[in-house]
């Protein structure tokens, strides 16, 4: 087993990582560790395992992390194991990974692999990425991009509030353009969401199955900073769902456009519109608790 950790990710990650790694060596279990030395590090390291015949590779770290070790292991039979280690841990809350690091270790050990289907988001330069739990365009990308890094180390999701405080005295809300297979809609923010949770484990789509090929898709059609400060404040409240002015409906396949707007993708910022989205042709090997009961939001 590869553990990839990645040493930005999260607060206190090195304790936690620690922990972990005690569970594995009390468990007898083999394993490398390499770290993360820059962004897309991740997907290299795993690339190069799945390659040298490794079975599983474990992303400790968040989200972003998850997301390049899913990257690198596409089209491979390497498993993908999670220490969550991350800021929001959002995919890990939506599966059912425990966040405790011993109890996650313990899960490296004794889960079981199943086959899960990620989104793949080709951009307008033609290049493409992979995600494992949602890809926003509009307000919640653009506090991604402004996101406050240093801020972020030292309160963690905090800064994910003030980011989103100060966003909405400065964002100018262009209009989207979604193009489905059956029709078009307006919106002024789009989130795709492989899973019922966003942002930690508040509910944004309570319909979505986190196993499915396919996405659940967020349409904000509120406009402006007190439709949006109100979708911020429902959020907490796990309320989002019921706003007006939130559309939810399933899609396997869409185009989001609007020129220049910023995109994130699982928490990290991605680039620019327009993006297609569709599922990835390959399912990813996710190591799982057996029986996997999908959590419930907080
Ligand atoms: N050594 C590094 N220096 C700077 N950035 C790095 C390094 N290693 C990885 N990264 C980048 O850090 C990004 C964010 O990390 P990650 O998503 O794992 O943690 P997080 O943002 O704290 O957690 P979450 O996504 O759960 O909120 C990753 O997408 C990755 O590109």
């Amino acid at each position: 087993m590869l553990i990839v950790f990645n040493p930005t990710a999260g607060r206190r990650r090195r304790q936690r990582l620690d922990r972990a790694l005690a569970v594995l060596r009390r468990l007898g279990f083999g394993f490398d560790l390499a770290e993360t030395a820059r962004p897309g590090h991740a997907e290299h390291l795993a690339r190069a395992a799945a390659q040298a015949g490794q079975g599983l590779v474990v992303a400790a770290g968040g989200d972003g992390t998850i997301a390049e070790v899913a990257a690198g292991l596409a089209g491979s039979t390497a498993a993908l194991g999670v220490l969550p280690l991350g800021t929001a841990n959002v995919f890990a809350w939506e599966l059912g990974i425990p966040i405790r690091p011993e109890a996650a270790a313990s899960l490296l050990a004794e889960g079981e692999a199943r086959g899960l289907y990620p989104g793949l988001a080709r951009f307008g330069d033609g290049s493409a990425r992979l995600f494992v739990q949602m890809l926003g365009a509009g307000f919640d990308a653009a506090v991604v991009a402004h996101l406050d890094l240093g801020l972020k180390q030292r309160i963690g999701r905090g800064a994910y509030v003030w980011g989103a405080v100060r966003e909405l005295a400065r964002y100018r809300f262009p209009p989207l353009r979604l193009v489905f297979a059956d029709g078009e809609m307006r919106a002024s923010s789009v989130i795709v969401s492989k899973g019922r949770l966003y942002a930690g484990r508040h509910l944004l789509a309570p319909a979505a199955e986190a196993a499915a090929p396919g996405f659940q898709v967020a349409i904000f059609r509120g406009s402006g900073p007190v439709a949006a400060a109100a979708y911020g404040a429902a959020l907490p409240l796990n309320l989002l769902p019921h706003m007006p002015g939130l559309v939810l409906r399933p899609a396997t396949w869409l185009r989001i456009e609007g020129e220049g707007v910023a995109v994130q993708a699982d928490g990290d910022p991605a680039g620019r519109l327009p993006v297609e989205v569709a599922v990835a042709p390959t399912p990813l090997r996710v190591l799982l608790p057996r029986r996997a009961g999908f959590a419930r939001a907080a």
